[in-house]
């Protein structure tokens, strides 16, 4: 069991090197999957949890995979993918698997699909995908836990997304790469990782057109190459870390090239941090008081749903009421529950939040029930005063990598501990 144990108090100053993004990696790895022959370089691989399930994966289904730690750096051959099957056991704990489908469906003509994870925000449909799929040429068979994609080939077909799901584009985009003929896609998601992706999957060879407008165009080709891609930085990373220099009175330099906090960057200026981009460095302080703020999730470029939680804690610190209104997951207000047993006033009702701030924070035994609410009352620990503990430490782990070395290079009091379960 991991547990993460802080002890607030102290400002957060220096450099804070932010690490790739997970949910630009995890379609990526599922991607290389797609290339018959040669090797896939992905470089700026964030040390997360999700991308060690995501490297068992891949494993499982017959690929050979180097993952260099120390360089970041993932090595995939696929040339040797051969058994269909995504085995519970590795599937069931990450939402990434569900990306894997398109390349078995083109290398082997079937994938069978024993489970999804991923946090647990409520419902988290797929029938966008399954849809999807089955209008390229697929026959899908939903059995109550485990689901059966057959297809000897895709043809392209116009495809409808009721809302703009992020992984649900990036599979259909990956389904039709290889299809015979176009395919379009319309209210495509719009996030930075799409883009991401596509960018990768044209080096391949994949011909992409409209990423970012909410239609996008793919014109099926023959074959895919492995290629080398640098993967994006991680924006959620990059929102913590502000965050953290905002709720303690610190002042950070944020590295992560290319690096746009877009939305979450005016909310954080309206409750009184100051960011100033310095070339490459994204720098971040605040002095005074947090004013409060109100939060509408959205998909991009809305606020992102996922730093809904960390900015429910910031909300906490911030003098007077903040209302969020989360539009995303249907139950993602796990957090609220755990930050009042630090000390906060939130509010639940359905799919909105009142946060009454500000309240001071006492460190106590709190529960991470998702990889964003467990940050979030990591934020919350280097607030409070005394000591905050928190359990289910692997769901922050599947996201943030090397977290607590990270924040104690920057002077905050965070341990990792492992123990027996
Ligand atoms: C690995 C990854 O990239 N995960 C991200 C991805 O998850 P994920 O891709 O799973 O999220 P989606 O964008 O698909 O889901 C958003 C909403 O759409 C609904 N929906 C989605 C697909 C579908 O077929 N039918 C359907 O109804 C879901 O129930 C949910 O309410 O985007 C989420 C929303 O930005 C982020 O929180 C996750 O971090
Ligand atoms: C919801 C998240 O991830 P996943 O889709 O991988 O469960 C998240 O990163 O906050």
């Amino acid at each position: 069991m991991v547990r993460y144990r802080v002890r607030g108090g102290n400002a957060l100053r220096g450099t804070a090197f932010i690490q790739g993004a997970k949910n630009a990696v995890l379609p990526m790895i599922g991607a290389a999957l797609l290339a018959p022959k040669g090797r896939t370089v992905l470089r700026n691989v964030p040390i997360i949890e999700d991308v060690r399930r995501a490297v068992e994966l891949a494993e499982a289904v017959g690929a050979y995979v180097e993952l260099h730690e120390s360089e970041r750096t993932l090595v995939i051959d696929a040339s040797k993918v051969s058994s269909p099957v995504l085995p519970a056991e590795i599937a069931r704990r990450f939402r990434g698997s569900v990306l894997f489908t398109p390349a078995l469906l083109h290398r082997l003509g079937e994938a069978i699909v024993e489970g999804v994870g991923g946090c647990n925000l409520g419902s988290r449909n797929l029938d966008f995908h399954y849809l999807g799929y089955k209008r390229l040429g697929a026959i899908v068979d939903e059995g109550e836990t485990v689901i059966h994609v057959k297809a000897s080939g895709l043809t392209g077909s116009t495809l409808y997304l009721d809302t703009p799901s992020h992984t649900g584009t990036e599979n259909l985009i990956m389904a039709a790469a290889l299809a015979k003929g176009r395919t379009v896609i319309e209210n495509a998601a719009l996030e930075p990782e799409v883009l991401d992706v596509i960018d990768m999957l044209t080096k391949m060879g994949a011909r992409i057109s409209g990423g970012g407008t909410g239609f996008i165009t793919v014109e099926g080709v023959d074959e895919l190459r492995a290629v080398e891609h640098t993967v994006m930085p991680d924006r959620l990373d990059a929102g913590v870390f502000a965050m953290a220099a905002a709720i303690t009175g610190g002042e950070l330099s944020l590295v992560g090239t290319g690096l746009d906090l877009g939305v979450v960057r005016h909310k954080l200026e309206q409750m009184g941090a100051e960011f100033q981009p310095q070339g490459a460095v994204l720098h971040v302080r605040c002095d005074g008081p947090l004013r409060p703020i109100n939060i509408i999730t959205d998909t991009y470029p809305g606020f992102a749903t996922d730093l809904q939680s960390p900015m429910m804690t910031v909300a906490a610190l911030a003098d007077g009421t903040s209302y969020i209104h989360e539009r995303i997951f249907d139950g993602r207000f796990a957090l609220a529950g755990e930050l009042n047993k630090m000390g906060a006033n939130v509010e639940v009702d359905g799919s909105r939040a009142i946060v009454r701030g500000r309240t001071p924070l006492t460190g106590t035994q709190v529960t991470a029930h998702d990889l964003r609410s467990g940050i979030a009352l990591v934020l919350a620990g280097l607030a409070a005063e005394g000591e905050t503990v928190i359990d289910s430490g692997y769901l922050i782990d599947r996201g943030h990598a090397h977290l607590a070395a990270r924040m104690r290079a920057l002077g905050a009091d965070i341990t990792r501990e492992i123990s027996e379960a």
